[in-house]
C-alpha cells in the first residue's frame, strides 16, 4: 500500500491578521512553527519516516516543512521547491483584511471569492504583479504567471506536479511528504477524493496538520485522515472558514 502525507503550513501572520495572503511570501508566527514542530512529533511518534519532501516557493511552507522534518530529525532529506505548489493567487485581494472586505461586498461574496471552483478574485494590474520581477519565478514562462485564480486555475496547475512529479515517486516506492496551503492542497484533495465542484466550496483545511492518504497499486485513494485530535482539527476547519465572516467594529 502506498502513503502521502500533505500538510498546510502552519499559522502565518497574515493568517493571524486575517489578510489574503496567495502569492504573499508571509512568515510563520510563532504558533505556526510550533504547529510545524508539533505535526513532526505527530509523524514521528506513529513511526512516519520520508525519502522525499516537497513544498512550495513561499516561506511559510518552506519554514512548516522545515520543523517537520526538524521533529522527524530528517532535516538531510530531499527538498523539492516548486512554484506549482503555491497557494491560489489572490489578484487584486492580496493584502486585504478578509472580515473588512466581507463587511465592504457581503460574506456571500467574500465566500464566491475564498471557496468557489471557478470564479475567480478581480485580477492584479499586470504592471503591479510582483511575481513578473521576483527572481524566484525567472526560469518561468511570464504567461505562467497568473494576475488572480480561482480553484479551477490553481488545480490546472497542481495536477502537472500530481501526474509528472508526485505520482510516478510514490508509485515507486518513495514515501513523500508535501508542505503546502490551504487551497494547493484543496486542488489535490478534490482530484484525489473526486469531489464535485459544488462539495468543494465546503472543504477547508486546517493550519499545520498531516493529512495522510493511503492508495492501492492505481494510486486510487483507499481512505485518508487527519492526524491528531479531532476536536481540535474540527475546531481549526471551522475557524478556516469563518474567516470571511463580516466582524463587528471594535
Ligand atoms: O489567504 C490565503 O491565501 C488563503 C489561505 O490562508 O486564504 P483562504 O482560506 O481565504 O483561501
Amino acid at each position: 500500500m502506498h502513503k502521502l502525507v500533505l500538510i498546510r503550513h502552519g499559522q502565518s501572520q497574515w493568517n493571524l491578521d486575517n489578510r489574503f495572503s496567495g502569492w504573499a511570501d508571509v512568515d510563520l508566527t510563532a504558533q505556526g512553527m510550533a504547529e510545524a514542530q508539533e505535526a513532526g512529533r505527530l509523524l514521528r511518534q506513529e513511526g512516519y519516516a520520508f525519502d522525499v519532501a516537497h513544498t512550495s516557493v513561499l516561506k511559510r511552507a518552506v519554514r512548516t516543512l522545515w520543523g517537520v522534518l526538524d521533529a522527524l530529525d530528517q532535516m538531510w532529506l530531499p527538498v523539492h521547491t516548486d512554484w506549482r505548489l503555491n497557494e491560489r493567487h489572490y489578484g487584486a485581494l492580496t493584502g486585504l483584511n478578509k472580515a473588512e472586505t466581507a463587511a465592504r461586498y457581503g460574506e456571500d461574496q467574500v465566500k464566491i471569492w475564498r471557496r468557489s471552483y471557478d470564479i475567480p478574485p478581480p485580477p492584479l494590474e499586470r504592471a503591479a504583479n510582483e511575481a513578473l520581477r521576483d527572481p524566484r519565478y525567472a526560469g518561468l514562462d511570464p504567461s505562467m504567471i497568473p494576475d488572480t485564480e480561482c480553484l479551477k486555475d490553481t488545480v490546472a496547475r497542481v495536477l502537472p506536479y500530481w501526474h509528472d512529479v508526485l505520482a510516478p515517486a510514490i508509485r515507486g516506492g518513495q514515501r513523500v511528504v508535501v508542505a503546502a496551503h490551504g487551497n494547493s492542497l484543496r486542488a489535490l484533495i478534490k482530484y484525489l477524493d473526486g469531489i464535485s465542484d459544488e462539495a468543494i466550496v465546503e472543504l477547508n483545511v486546517p493550519n499545520g496538520v498531516p493529512l495522510v492518504y493511503e492508495f492501492d497499486a492505481e494510486l486510487r485513494p483507499l481512505r485518508s485522515y487527519y492526524l491528531g485530535d479531532a476536536d481540535e482539527i474540527a475546531a481549526k476547519m471551522a475557524a478556516v472558514a469563518n474567516q470571511g465572516k463580516a466582524k463587528q467594529a471594535g
